[in-house]
């Protein structure tokens, strides 16, 4: 069997009383697209956080490709492979989108251009320019493509905070609630540009509550409740699953339902 893309290991975090998260263990394998599930607050988001370096774990282990980054700043694990968006993108407004996406790319921050002094830096930001081009039109962003940032729709800046996150190459993209607020149209075409990045190699890990897209797009599942790793399944097993159920209805009650009335 291959050796796992990102393994976590017994891995825990509190904010002072709150263990958010409690000895969680799981492995993703390359090419893999796995929804991280669970009710709210049940962790989610912070495990993508301690995962990409903005939070520190308390305890257990982070490794990619065989490295220990559990302990690197975010700068590092982006430089490592791993890239993210956020459930909020936040952007400087009066960027253009071309901008923004250009201002993600790491290759121009590069020693080497401070070394070949401006034509280095030109060389940089000529790549940095056409990586952006490719991707905006990916992402099917290029007719907004000189407009400030700010003039985006909810979902377009979801749209931009993927492109932003693969300015980097990344070779494992987590993604905070890709889909959320985000009209059916612009929908499909997330699942369809993540399905295609997917296909051209890229794992994916989905923090997402829409079950439609669970199903449509992951081929596994991890569920979090309480900051515990209760489940990890296939989609079509989660409502069968009743550590799954548990978590999101609470206990269930296994009694026929005459009995039970
Ligand atoms: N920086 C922080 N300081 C204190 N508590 C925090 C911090 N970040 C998260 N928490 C707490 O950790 C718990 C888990 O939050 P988290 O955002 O990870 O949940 P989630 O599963 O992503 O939820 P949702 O689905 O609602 O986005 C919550 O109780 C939250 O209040």
């Amino acid at each position: 069997m291959p050796s796992p893309l990102l393994e976590l290991g017994h891995v825990s975090k509190s904010f002072g009383g709150n263990h958010v998260l409690q000895d969680v263990n799981f492995t993703i394998a390359k090419g893999e697209i796995v929804g991280l599930l669970g009710p709210n607050g049940s962790g989610k988001s912070t495990l993508l956080n301690l995962v990409t370096g903005f939070g520190a774990i308390d305890g257990g282990r982070v490794t990619f490709d065989g490295q220990n980054i559990g302990t690197l700043p975010a700068h590092r694990i982006v430089s490592a492979g791993i890239g993210r968006t956020f459930q909020l993108p936040s952007m400087p407004r009066k960027m253009s989108v071309m901008e923004v996406a250009m201002a993600a790319s790491t290759s121009h921050h590069g020693v080497l251009s401070t070394i070949f002094g401006s034509a280095g830096a030109r060389r940089a930001e000529a790549a940095a320019h056409a990586k952006a081009t490719v991707l905006l039109e990916q992402l099917l962003l290029t007719h907004v493509r000189d407009l400030p940032s700010s003039a985006l729709s909810g979902g377009q800046k979801k749209l931009l905070g993927i492109v932003c996150a693969l300015m980097s190459d990344p070779r494992l993209l987590m993604l905070d609630e890709p889909t959320a607020g985000v009209h059916p149209n612009l929908r499909r075409d997330i699942v369809q540009s993540l399905q295609k990045l997917n296909r051209q190699g890229m794992t994916l890990v989905i923090v997402e509550h829409d079950m439609h897209f669970i199903r449509e797009v992951c081929t596994r599942c991890i569920v979090l409740d309480r900051g515990r790793i209760v489940a990890s399944c296939q989609p079509d097993e989660l409502a069968s699953n009743e550590h799954v159920v548990q978590a999101y209805l609470g206990s269930v009650d296994k009694r026929e339902p005459a009995e039970a009335a």
